[in-house]
């Protein structure tokens, strides 16, 4: 059914952002410190089996579904693949508004999906992957402005929830495996209007431009395709930065900032405050754009404003931040490589291993795989437990041959061959997808679910029911564990595997969960290379968006 319009819609302000409502969730990891934790307990640990689907919605799109559905006082907001967005009524699930984009045939899109929607004051914001920014009315879903960012025919792209901060809609492009050079970018709200871009790769004269060679700036990579995180205290953003481009590292020679980094952004002039590089000449397509997550620690007898990071590059990053400098505090692997032979605790750089690192002319195989021990999928941190829990992956390494392939704007540069790479399962491997919680306090892990026939590869969310809930796996499955203990509490089989970011909101007094139900994009080709693999793993994950809505049973 077609619900009426939107009445009364709950106009989004700085202060309503900053301090969200319990019931709400309004921003990509519901909190500007990006930790995907609710405060919602009404479902908990001895109440979760009687968890069962209150409505479903097909959102008539094949492909990956990652957006979490944004929840503004009983208004749900969906984006979908294919620059698609749903409006429905979060507690009976019908339709208010849907806005289709009609995107260009030529547009090809290396990752067809989009994270989701902004929202400020009456207005939502979409990132769309032919590269425009587009402002819907909350309440008509018609468009207010629609400002292109670049050129999708040079590969240049976006698949992120725009941030949102003080009337600025914050972007970062796509298009590290076609040589862009990265940015993030500030839009007026009201007008879409470009407020500030900051290149994640220095220009001549600026810091760091020396950690480059010749030209290769200029088509260095560093895409920021993931939304960052803001601490309002310091009023200082921190922003994730890709993969370095092409990806076998001799191609570039330097450290390559700010490559696989984290940038420390002013949001009002978009001002590099500093910085920090988890890994130098990336070679790996080890992309560090999933933003650290901020979290009050007290650690070696003191209390750290930390930033935690469990990177793509297999090391489980704990950093602080003041407001002018970026400090290691501790690094671990989570999964296990053979490309870090341990960390300097001075510099806090990983210390390399040169027979792990991609180089021209010759194949070389190294672990993790490019999609590294955890990709762009989120962790979380349960401010109960005091625990991160990372959708990991392990037993899975990757290898390729480096080629010198002179750029084609708009093609894909990879510096090797598509078909070249690898994905390789280590040969007697238990299982692959691991669900973690840590101890970032002492850095021990606390405990561990194995998937024994699946990657993970879907975002984890913690309530203050103590639980865990993620999807992420091959067989469809829904879960929600023991935030304490890892032990499964429930489950429930969905149309499609799940990619997407679990929320929890609240409507009359009702605590619902709600996921996206979507296979599709790099948790696809994972699949590909494991059934080419043939380990007894079930080829086919069945296609196809579904937005599944769950509560106790009454
Ligand atoms: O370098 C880039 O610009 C870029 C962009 C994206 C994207 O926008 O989704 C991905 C990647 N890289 C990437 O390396 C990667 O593994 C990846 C997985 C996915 C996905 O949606 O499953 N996107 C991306
Ligand atoms: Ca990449």
């Amino acid at each position: 059914a077609v619900s009426g319009p939107i009445e009364n819609y709950a106009p989004v302000t700085a202060q309503r952002l900053e301090k969200p409502e319990p019931s709400n969730w309004m921003l990509y990891r519901r909190t500007y410190d990006g930790q995907g934790y609710s405060p919602l307990d009404q479902i908990n640990t001895s109440n979760v089996k009687n968890l069962t689907p209150v409505w479903t919605f097909a959102t008539g799109v094949v492909e990956g579904h990652e957006a979490p559905p944004i929840v503004n006082n009983g208004v749900m907001f969906v984006a979908t693949p294919m620059g698609q967005v749903i409006a429905l009524n979060a507690k009976t699930g019908d339709e208010y508004w849907r806005y289709k984009r009609q995107l260009p045939d030529d547009l090809f899109q290396l990752h067809p999906t989009s994270r989701g929607v902004g929202l400020w004051e009456d207005k939502l914001y979409l990132a769309t992957t032919d590269d425009h920014v587009v402002a819907l009315d909350a309440k008509t879903g018609k468009v207010v402005w629609d400002t292109k960012v670049q050129d999708y025919r040079k590969g240049q792209y976006m698949t992120l929830m725009p941030l949102i901060v003080d009337g600025k809609v914050i972007v970062g492009g796509s298009g590290g495996e076609f040589g862009v050079r990265g940015y993030v970018a500030a839009y007026d709200a009201k007008d879409g209007k470009e407020l500030w871009r900051t290149f994640t790769i220095p220009g001549e004269g600026e810091p760091g431009h020396d950690t480059w060679q010749g030209e290769d700036w200029k088509n260095g990579g560093g895409s920021a395709w993931m939304t960052g995180n803001y601490d309002k205290e310091t009023k200082t953003i921190y922003w994730g930065v890709g993969n370095a481009a092409p990806w076998p590292g001799e191609t570039h020679p330097g450290d390559n900032l700010y490559t696989s980094s984290v940038l420390a952004l002013d949001p009002n002039t978009g001002k590099i405050k500093t910085h920090h590089q988890y890994h130098q000449n990336d070679s790996w397509d080890w992309d560090e754009v999933d933003a650290p997550m901020l979290i009050d620690l007290h650690r070696d007898g003191r209390n750290i404003k930390s930033l935690v990071h469990p990177g793509r590059d297999a090391i489980f990053w704990i950093l602080e931040r003041t407001p002018t400098k970026i400090n290691y505090v501790a690094g671990w692997p989570f999964v296990s490589t053979d490309v870090w032979k341990g960390i300097d605790a001075e510099t806090g750089k990983p210390i390399l291993d040169p027979a792990h690192k991609p180089v021209i002319g010759k194949r070389v195989e190294f672990c993790p795989s490019l999609w590294g021990g955890k990709d762009w999928p989120s962790a979380a941190y349960s401010q109960k437990t005091g625990l991160v829990y990372v959708p990991a992956n392990e037993n899975f390494c990757g290898g390729f041959t480096g080629e010198k392939i002179a750029l084609k704007p708009g093609e894909l540069w990879l510096g090797t061959k598509p078909e070249d790479i690898g994905l390789k399962t280590k040969p007697g491997a238990d299982h692959f997808g691991e669900l973690q919680a840590w101890d970032p306090v002492t850095g021990k892990k606390v405990w561990q679910h194995n998937f024994p026939k699946s990657q993970l590869f879907g975002s984890v969310t913690a309530t203050a029911g103590d639980l865990i809930f993620a999807g992420g796996t091959n067989d469809r499955d829904f879960r929600a564990f023991n935030a304490k203990t890892g032990e499964q509490l429930w489950e429930q089989k969905t149309n499609s595997g799940i990619v997407g970011m679990p929320v929890s909101y609240e409507v009359d007094g009702t605590q619902y969960v709600a996921i996206q139900s979507g296979w599709g994009v790099d948790a696809q080709r994972i699949q590909d290379a494991l059934v080419t693999n043939n380990i007894g793993i079930e080829a086919n994950v069945p296609q196809g968006g579904v937005i599944w809505v769950f509560a106790l049973k009454k």
